[in-house]
Order: structure tokens, then sequence, then C-alpha cells
């Protein structure tokens, strides 16, 4: 199968745009030539497409997405959540454990694996489990979920409670050259609580989830890693001291890496409107602080990469209100449009900064071949109209989820189409 996408504006070195014209053969990039120079013949069964002058970057990669598939097929399966992945411009996701059963056995890695491969949409990477059920008391076969094809070990959802678990874990992984990705948080100073400790728990009378619970946790994992020598990842990092804590890591040469959520980027507690679980997540909103050290931490390289913690649940979840309803929003759909208009479109980053943080990091923090717009590499890419403007109207998602609350913010710079291995798995309508 050969495709030409002609007039792309392909982000040059020099942060110029410049009109290409790409050739993909065989699911890899075969040429890239300047459009005005382009003297390539196709044949008749290439298919062609115009981008008209939208921007084309490599895929999206997505290191922390929940699918939900198997166990909980009501609020996503492989399938929905790699629509909706590749409908927000990702080429790549890689999927979180907790499902049920647990992605804890190679079994269940294979059938995700199987899932995926059945949807034929994006790629989809599977993490595994920690700890058998994510209970955080006997650890999984990491050598058998490595040979059935776990990228990762997490029990995201929850925290690795006990330390001498976590560095058994950590020494494991590293033996057989394997990250630990980590969901940062320490149950005993939670207990609970639905939001972040600050101004709204305040105002509402809700117990506060404190920045320390999750900064414990990161002090300890760096630790752990240091003494095991394992590349240690951090998991939607949140607050101004896991910040502080990874950058010093960062500076004696520590072996991790970190990421952080658009909504941790863009919201804090201040604007959470009342008692609406559209705005409950783990971890939490926190304070205008917070956020300004996360966004900090995305300029200056102490977090890595940007992901969305794509985590759907059903509307009547989501009903049950801000103490009871599950932690999570969805992701995927809206994650480049908002990061594109708060913080490129303001001037505040260059655009190669915001693409890099989704795609090449990604793909240096956990050795994948994609994530990169360049003649030899994978044809996962996007197209971008970065004029296009409207608002976020959840009945339009592709993913079931609903839990946003981005509704009605007016964003620009929509993905239009998306490709994987050269075939177009997206095209907007
Ligand atoms: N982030 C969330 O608020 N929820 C995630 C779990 C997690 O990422 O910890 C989920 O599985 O729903
Ligand atoms: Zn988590
Ligand atoms: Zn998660």
């Amino acid at each position: 199968m050969q495709l030409l996408i002609k007039n792309a504006k392909m982000l040059k070195s020099d942060g110029e745009l410049q009109l290409h014209d790409i050739f993909i053969d065989n699911g890899l990039i075969e040429s890239i030539e300047k459009a005005d120079e382009s003297t390539r013949q196709v044949s008749e069964d290439t298919q062609v497409i115009d981008a008209g002058g939208k921007l084309i970057t490599a895929g999206f990669i997505d290191m922390h997405v929940h699918l939900r598939e198997p166990g909980f097929e009501h609020k996503e399966t492989i399938e929905t959540g790699a629509r909706s992945a590749a409908k927000g411009g990702f080429t790549t996701i890689a999927c979180m454990p907790n499902t049920r059963p647990v992605i804890d056995n190679p079994d269940t890695v294979r059938l995700v694996l199987d899932k995926a491969k059945e949807a034929n949409l994006v790629h989809v990477l599977p993490y595994a489990a920690i700890t058998k059920n994510e209970l955080g008391r006997e650890l999984t076969d990491f050598e058998a979920l490595k040979e059935a094809g776990a990228i990762g070990f997490t029990d995201d959802g929850v925290g690795v409670q006990s330390a001498q678990m976590m560095k058994d874990a950590m020494a494991r992984a590293a033996r057989i050259g394997m990250p630990v990705i980590a969901h940062c948080e320490d149950n005993t100073l939670v207990e609970g609580a639905p939001v972040n400790e600050g101004t709204f728990a305040r105002k509402h009378g809700l117990k506060g989830i404190p920045n320390e619970s999750e900064a414990i946790h990161v002090g300890r994992d760096i630790l752990l890693a240091e003494a095991t020598g394992v590349h240690y990842h951090v998991c939607h990092v949140s607050t101004e001291q896991s910040i502080r804590l990874i950058r010093q890591a960062k500076e004696i040469g520590i072996k991790v890496t970190a990421e952080v959520c658009p909504h941790h980027l863009l919201l804090s507690e201040e604007d959470i409107p009342g008692m609406d679980a559209n705005w409950k997540m783990n971890p939490p909103l926190r304070s205008k602080r917070d956020v300004e050290a996360c966004i900090q931490a995305v300029e200056d390289g102490t977090i890595d990469i940007i992901v969305t913690d794509h985590a759907p649940h059903s509307e009547e979840e989501k009903a049950k209100g801000m103490q009871l309803a599950p932690f999570g929003i969805v992701g995927f759909e809206t994650a480049f449009p908002l990061l594109y208009t708060k913080f490129v479109a303001t001037g505040k980053w260059t655009l190669s900064h915001l693409i890099q943080r989704m795609t090449s990091d990604p793909a240096r923090v956990f050795g994948l071949k994609s994530g990169r717009l360049e003649v030899g590499a994978p044809a996962d890419l996007t197209l971008i109209d970065l004029e296009e403007e409207h608002s976020v109207d959840p009945a339009t998602f592709a993913t079931k989820g609903r839990n946003t609350p981005f509704t009605g913010w007016v964003l620009q710079g929509w993905p239009v189409t998306t490709i994987v291995s050269g075939k177009v798995v997206y095209c907007e309508s």
C-alpha cells in the first residue's frame, strides 16, 4: 500500500513551516520532498491525500490511558478507546492494567493485544501490574509478562504502599531492562478524600488530598530507583514538591522521568464550579502554585512528556456526586486543541516544544521507534487544522466517556486526519 500526502505543512528544525509532499510505502515514510520541488510520479493505485496546507506531525504518543477492557466495557472498549485516540491525533497509546481481571498475567496481556489488533486502529502497548490484582501483596511474573508483550510495570489507580514491595519490583524490573511506572499516593494521608486539600475542600467541608501524599511516594521511589538502577517513571505529576524531588534526582543522574496531564497544566482547584464530579480526578486539581510549577517543569524538561490519563466513566457513575463518583476524566479528543490554544496560540510555547512533548519525547523515554517525522520512520502521522475553531461538545466524542470539565471551551488546532502504519484510521467528516 502506497500513500502520497501532498502540500502538508511540516515543522522544520528552525521552527519554520514549509509545504512538503510525503510518500509512504509499506507503512514507512519513504521520502519527504519540498512540495514545489517534488517530482514524484505515483502509480494509479497509490492513495493521494491533498493536505491543503494543514500541519503534519508525527502521530501523538500517549503513555498513560485507560481502555477499560476487559471488565468495564460499559465505560470503554479497546475499540472505542482506540477510535477516540485516533480522533485526538494519537497513533500510539499505552494502556493501564486496572481492568477486571487486572492485566497481571500473560493471558490478559495477550487478550489486550489481540483486541487491539482486531480494532486495527492505533498501536496499543499494554502495561502489566506490579502486584497481583494491584493489591500490593505479591509481585506478578515480570519475565512472563514481558515475554507476552507488556512494556512496563505499574499498579496505576493505586500506589504501591510497601517500600519493600516497590524495592523488590524495581530490582526485578531493572534485571530485565523494564521500567517501573508509578501512581504515587500514600493511602494513610488520603483516607477517602475526593478533592485537593485546599480552598475547594474547605469551602465545601470535604476531606482533602494533601500534596505530601503524592510527593512522599515520589521521594521514596527516587531513593529506591537510585538503589536499584531501574528506569523509574512518575505518573501524572501534580505537585510542586514532587517536581522539586524529580528535578534534584535528575541533576544527580538518577534514571527518573515524569509525565503531566493537560488538566494539571490548565486547571486549578479554584476553577471547580461546584460539586460536579466531572472535575474529580486523581491526582486532584491542585493549587495555582502547583499548576505554575507543573508548567515550569514542562518548560525546563523536568517533566518529560504530556499524557492524557484518559479515564472514561459512565454518566451514571459520575452522577453519584463529588464524594462518591469514581476519579477520572476523558482526555484523547481535547488534549492537543487544549494545549495548542492555551500554550502555543498564546505565544507561551513554540509549536515544536508542544509537539516534542507529545511525540519524540515519549518515544525517547520509552524507547519507541515512532514519534519522528523523517525518512525511514513508521508512517504514523497526524494532520492538524490549526485554524479550525470550535467548542468542546462531549456529544460528538468517539469515546464512550462524556466526563470532561472542558465542555464548551472554544479551542483551535483540531486533528483532522490520523494515519497509522500508512493507513488512514481517522478522517474528519
Ligand atoms: N486518574 C484517575 O482519576 N483515574 C484513573 C486511575 C488513575 O490514573 O490513577 C482511573 O482508572 O479511572
Ligand atoms: Zn494514577
Ligand atoms: Zn491513570
